[in-house]
């Protein structure tokens, strides 16, 4: 039977899988980088993937004000780049989400030997973190669908992690991918994911390409009890953070373009505008998370993922 992974309670990934025959890798391209891994342009048995390669550095830290008591088992499904990005993509795939993000195949471990056509760069190998100890051990790494965008439409925002101008993403095309990505983000977080990392290299088309930090129900941290306790975690560290880095986007992407262009949509009230409506602050605790209203218009939102009910059984669906 085919190895899930991680080995934890939940959603899980699950290898790679082309007909039943063996999987030939052809490298095209280096097309980005972020913190925690390097993506290629790769062809699969003839067919175009991007291929993200993670880092070997250990990429994560467990708070103490969280309180969690978990083992090093644990430690690692829960809070490894790899295992997050693994359980969240198990996550969309039960709950169908795959038209809100860059689609995720399956996982591959790469053997030393596989990942040296392209291996002659020193800078690659230290970015990767990879040392002599590591020797023997696999590149961990998730087939995806490739997302071509124009590169040539925007340049990075100035504190971007994207140091290659012609490589800046599009995070929107126009106002209808903005609303796609605001009805995804919520749809992604009503189905028990906390992304924790929206920046405008993650979002490509209006789609979410990165869950690497994401947290996923069931999770030690992201239960009721912690997320709705601001002596543990901070309300700006749950889904209130996620939708206003998809605000922040929009602000971006609004004075870049003409008036005619605006996207007038958002998750959360905007504050310029907020403190000229009388009852701004007027908000509804929900089944999901907390609403503002103004009269009868809903004016912003933001959902709790720690809310969604997870049954045990979601953890044996294949
Ligand atoms: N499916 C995809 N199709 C095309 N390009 C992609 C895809 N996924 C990622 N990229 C490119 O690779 C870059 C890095 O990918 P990704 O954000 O997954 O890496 P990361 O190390 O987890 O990033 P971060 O530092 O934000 O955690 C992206 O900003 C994007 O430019």
């Amino acid at each position: 039977m085919d190895e899930g992974v991680p080995p934890v309670p939940g959603p899980k990934m699950y290898p790679f899988k082309d007909g039943n025959g063996s999987l030939k890798i052809e490298w095209l391209g280096h097309i980005g980088k972020g913190v925690h891994a390097h993506v290629w342009a790769v062809l699969i048995n003839a067919k175009l993937y991007a291929l993200k390669v993670f880092s070997f550095r250990k990429g994560y830290w467990v708070n103490k004000k969280w309180n969690v008591s978990v083992s090093k088992k644990e430690k690692d499904a829960y809070f490894d780049l790899f295992s997050c990005e693994c359980r969240a993509y198990g996550r969309i795939r039960e709950e169908s989400l795959e038209p809100y993000v860059a689609q995720c195949y399956g996982y591959i471990k790469l053997k030393h030997d596989d990942f040296m056509p392209i291996w002659d760069n020193p800078y690659l190998e230290d970015t990767l973190g990879y040392r002599e100890r590591h020797k023997g051990r696999p590149f961990r790494t998730l087939v995806k669908e490739y997302i071509e965008t124009d590169p040539y439409i925007y340049p990075p925002l100035p504190d971007s992690n994207i140091d290659n101008a012609l490589k800046a993403n599009v995070f929107f095309r126009d106002a209808k991918d903005a609303r796609h990505m605001i009805r995804g983000l919520k749809r992604i977080q009503k189905s028990g994911i906390l992304v924790q990392d929206i920046n405008d290299g993650n979002v490509m088309n209006g789609r979410l390409v990165d869950f690497s930090q994401a947290w996923t129900v069931p999770h030690p941290v992201l239960v009721k009890e912690k997320m709705e306790n601001d002596e543990i975690v901070d309300i700006m560290d749950g889904g209130y953070r996620d939708a206003s880095k998809v605000d922040e986007l929009i602000d971006w992407w609004n004075e870049e373009h003409a008036p005619s262009l605006k996207i007038w949509d958002r998750c959360l009230p905007h504050s310029e505008y907020c403190d000229k409506i009388r009852y701004h602050n007027e908000r509804e605790e929900g089944k999901f998370g907390t609403k503002w209203e103004f009269g009868r218009t809903t004016c912003g939102w933001y959902i709790r993922p720690e809310r969604y009910k997870w049954k045990a059984d979601d953890g044996l669906k294949g």
